[in-house]
């Protein structure tokens, strides 16, 4: 907790220590990661990388004073770095405007990456600072104010447009300098922990070997500090509190994420110390003089004008302000009449306020009345926070992506979300050391225990978890896939968290038996499965009919084809064929789900068993698929009332909503997109669109086998193996978790020569790696047809093509943060998502 306000106040204060220059403020007086970035020019030039991508040194940040705190101030920031990076990464990877290069794939000229790396690093830094901010809003004057004990996620909104009484606009982002009361005010000294007053100890020893503590004069100190600032080394080098960074591999120059994450874990099982007075610990005697002598110098009022100015009743006597006698007697002493006492001093040693109901940091009540006004004008006074928060701006992920999320877990909590981005395999996704770092994990068992909470959150301090080991090698992946009693998937226990009882065959044990009892019983003969054929090509038509709008004056019409055909077409045939639940279309009015809301509910459970969720999304998303079974008691009734009865069934059911339905209309989308490949920049070749025969069912599912190849709908699995084994040069451990890379081994030489030209006749079928995803729900054959069927329907429109511009591409990239997803899309929240949404076709008609 205080660890990040001593970051706050970095960013918000750096008095000058020249003789005659202490009343200038070094640094801006904004809330805007000044430590991260520096405070001009040259230092923002010291921190940056400036290869094109807008990133930021590894692990470097800019403030020299910070190597001087307790460790855990710097390696908060140090996460704010790799935050910057995450983002610029991103950045670069959806390029929203089209307009950059990524260096490694492209010729970029010098000043064309010179330019881009400015754009992309400043738009990284204006989302970073969102960032920062929205923890300032949401962890840290959540524990403020005392809301986390209540299990709030409600907070102060100070950028809001408002109006006074008259209509007129309440002012915002016109400024602000910060003032000398609230650098005196936010000195929270008093507070340091027992660990980190024997680190201070610790240090001054290192600094005056041969001086008590006592005896350090101030100019001593300012001496000090300044040989120091002369002959410190390159900020790349820098190191602090013993972390030491890594001299070789991949991740060379950084500090390892075990260390960080150690260091904020100790932090967050410190208990701070309170306010008030005779509470700054003693070794901290020569910063409070530094104080004390700071403000004489700038000439601030005493208590009682402070309090004047603020609308509080000034005090009377020294009893009133502190009733402690001791406390009051010395001030007394000191001070002689109570309009006498100096600010600092009486802002300080203030009776502190009680620990209550409804109190939340508890220092004097002048402080906490004022603290508030201060941050509040000082963020609402910040034009990058209002006028220029925008789309426009940060971008519209970017912009998305630096929001308060009042839903997150933690109450809202922005911190957990940074520890599960920037440290993910050091925080685990539902620890409290996660969600409310800046609470003792002892007392938050309790406050968590009174809202009946407990259940949701683990007690525990973070396990390590062991990175992933990326394979990549055809034979490897193969071997692995084939492999499937050596090893085994996570699907099992993932539907266990969500779907209570047997049948959910898609993700269970003895699986494979079950699906084959139930796609027998659903498609029993050849000519069943052409009449589902038939659904799926009569079902494309239609909606295709229904949604194509005219041109005018021309004898061409367009649709929305994945938005509008591809998405829907799968769920309409298992919702309505199989599950029974009637959908709510216009010619439907009185449906249950319309299709979107089925769509995106059975998203959500297809993402959450089968794909990678982002750490920190992950236990809002647990929430909401458990939420999604109990609503579908719809669903289930229907299936109860449809003959159906027992819960396997129902299971089942639902396994094959979820399994043949969202992730076929993704393969679709990617065979349709390189069927008209053409006018559209990519680097596959396609030798035989022509030989599509819309006659031929054999032809078109060639095509569909050879497009997947090249462009599968995920980049791959995830595997566990169970015991040891070396597969050629790959050496498993057993417990090692696997990403097999479908999309990388498809595209071996050997395997498939001329990996980047789509061949629908290449033959030798054994070659294609086992096919994944709705193929193993139905099994190859049905799914196979039901999607030529689909196919067919398209290629039979008349000179079918993209629609123009920017309608007819399918804007999608690639998230190397979440390798499994071989590309991302923004959903309309401008969230990455898994799921397409948009691409525009043209087709002729007669006249
Ligand atoms: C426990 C570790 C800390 C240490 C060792 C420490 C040390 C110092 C030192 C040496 C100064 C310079 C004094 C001066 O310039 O007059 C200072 C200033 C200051 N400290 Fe701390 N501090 C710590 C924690 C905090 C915390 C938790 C806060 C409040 C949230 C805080 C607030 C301030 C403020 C506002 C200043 C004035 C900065 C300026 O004017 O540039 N400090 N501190």
């Amino acid at each position: 907790m205080f660890s990040f306000a001593a970051l706050v106040i970095h960013s918000v204060f750096r008095s000058d220590h020249t003789p005659g220059k202490q009343h200038i403020n070094m640094t801006s007086g904004y809330v805007d990661l000044a430590p991260l970035y520096g405070n001009d020019q040259v230092m923002q030039d010291k921190v940056r990388n400036k290869d094109g991508r807008g990133l930021l040194h590894p692990d470097v940040f800019a403030e020299d004073r910070l190597l001087f705190l307790p460790t855990q101030v710097g390696v908060i920031l140090l996460l704010f770095n790799r935050n910057h990076n995450y983002i610029a990464r991103r950045l670069l990877e959806i390029n929203e405007r089209g307009t950059w290069k990524d260096s490694a794939h492209h010729h970029v000229s010098h000043a064309q990456l010179a330019q881009q790396d400015e754009e992309i690093f400043q738009i990284a830094r204006l989302c970073n600072c969102g960032w920062f901010a929205a923890v300032v809003f949401s962890d840290y004057f959540s524990a403020i104010l005392g809301l986390v004990r209540k299990g709030s996620s409600w907070t102060l909104e100070p950028f809001e447009e408002l109006r006074n009484i008259d209509h007129t606009v309440f002012e915002r982002g016109r400024g602000n300098a910060c003032s000398v009361e609230f650098n005196c005010l936010y000195r929270w000294h008093a507070t340091t922990s027992l660990e980190d007053e024997e680190w201070i100890a610790h240090q001054l020893k290192e600094l005056f070997p041969d001086k008590n503590p006592e005896d350090i004069s101030l100019k001593d100190f300012y001496l000090k500090e300044a040989a120091i600032t002369k002959s410190e080394p390159d900020l790349q080098q820098w190191t602090f509190g013993s972390l030491q960074r890594e001299t070789e591999g991949p991740n060379k120059g950084s500090f390892k994420d075990s260390d960080l994450a150690g260091r904020l874990q100790d932090a967050t099982s410190h208990r701070a110390a309170s306010f008030g007075a005779r509470g700054t610990p003693a070794i901290m005697r020569l910063h409070e003089i530094m104080g004390i002598e700071a403000n004489r110098a700038w000439g601030v009022c005493s208590l009682n004008d402070f309090r004047k100015f603020l609308g509080l009743k000034t005090y009377t006597s020294f009893l009133e302000w502190n009733p402690n006698h001791e406390v009051a007697d010395a001030a007394e002493k000191l001070y002689g009449h109570i309009d006498n006492l100096e600010l600092y001093v009486g802002l300080q040693a203030e009776e502190s306020k009680p620990l209550i109901e409804g109190a939340g940091l508890c220092p004097g009540y002048t402080i906490s009345r004022a603290i508030l006004s201060d941050a509040f004008a000082l963020t609402r006074g910040d034009r990058f926070y209002t006028q220029d928060f925008t789309p426009y701006n940060l971008t519209a992920w970017g912009f998305a992506d630096c929001q308060r999320d009042p839903e997150a877990y933690g109450f809202g909590s922005t911190l957990g979300r940074l520890f599960l981005r920037t440290l993910p395999n050091d925080y685990s996704k539902d620890s409290i050391y996660t969600w409310f770092p800046l609470v003792h994990p002892e007392s938050m068992e309790k406050y968590l225990k009174n809202l009946g909470k407990l259940d949701g959150y683990d007690l525990a301090r973070p396990r390590q978890s062991g990175p992933t080991t990326t394979v990549n090698g055809y034979v490897e992946v193969g071997q692995v896939l084939k492999s499937t009693d050596k090893y085994v998937s996570v699907y099992v226990e993932r539907a266990a968290e969500v779907v209570k009882g047997k049948g959910f065959f898609t993700a269970s044990a003895n699986g494979v038996e079950e699906q084959k009892r139930f796609i027998s019983a659903l498609a029993p003969s050849p000519e069943a499965i052409s009449a589902i054929g038939k659904y799926f090509n009569d079902k494309t038509k239609e909606l295709i009919e229904l949604h194509s709008f005219s041109l005018i004056g021309q004898n061409t019409r367009a649709v929305n084809i994945v938005r509008d055909v591809l998405k829907f077409v799968p769920l309409h045939w298992a919702a309505t064929e199989i599950a029974g639940i009637p959908l709510k279309t216009k010619q439907h009015p009185h449906g249950v789900f319309t299709e979107s809301q089925l769509f995106d509910m059975l998203a959500e459970i297809y993402q959450f068993v089968f794909l990678e969720v982002e750490s920190a999304n992950y236990m809002p998303m647990r929430q909401r698929v458990k939420e999604h079974k109990k609503n579908h008691h719809e669903i289930v009734k229907r299936l109860f009332d449809f003959g159906y009865s027992t819960e396997q069934v129902v299971n089942s059911i639902l396994a094959l909503l979820v399994g043949a339905t969202v992730e076929m209309s993704l393969a679709l989308t990617n065979v349709v997109n390189l069927l008209l490949h053409k006018e559209y920049d990519s680097e596959v070749t396609i030798e035989a669109t022509k030989k599509v025969d819309a006659k031929d069912l054999g032809s078109l599912t060639a095509y569909i086998t050879e497009a997947l190849r090249i462009d599968p709908p995920f980049a791959g699995v995830y595997r566990v193996a169970k015991q040891d084994e070396s597969i050629q040069s790959l050496n498993v451990k057993q417990g090692e978790r696997l990403f097999l890379h479908i999309a990388s081994a498809n595209m071996n030489e050997d395997a498939f020569p001329d990996p980047r030209i789509l061949n629908a006749t290449r033959g030798r079928p054994e070659r294609y790696l086992p096919k994944d995803g709705c193929f193993t729900v139905l099994g190859d054959e049905l799914a196979s047809t039901m999607m030529a069927e689909v196919l067919r329907a398209v290629v039979s429109l008349d000179n079918v093509r993209r629609g123009p511009g920017q309608s007819g591409k399918l804007v999608r990239f690639s998230d190397t943060a979440l390798p499994i997803l071989h590309y991302a899309y923004l959903n309309e929240k401008m969230l990455h998502s898994p799921w397409p949404n948009s691409m525009v076709v043209n087709y002729d008609v007669a006249k």
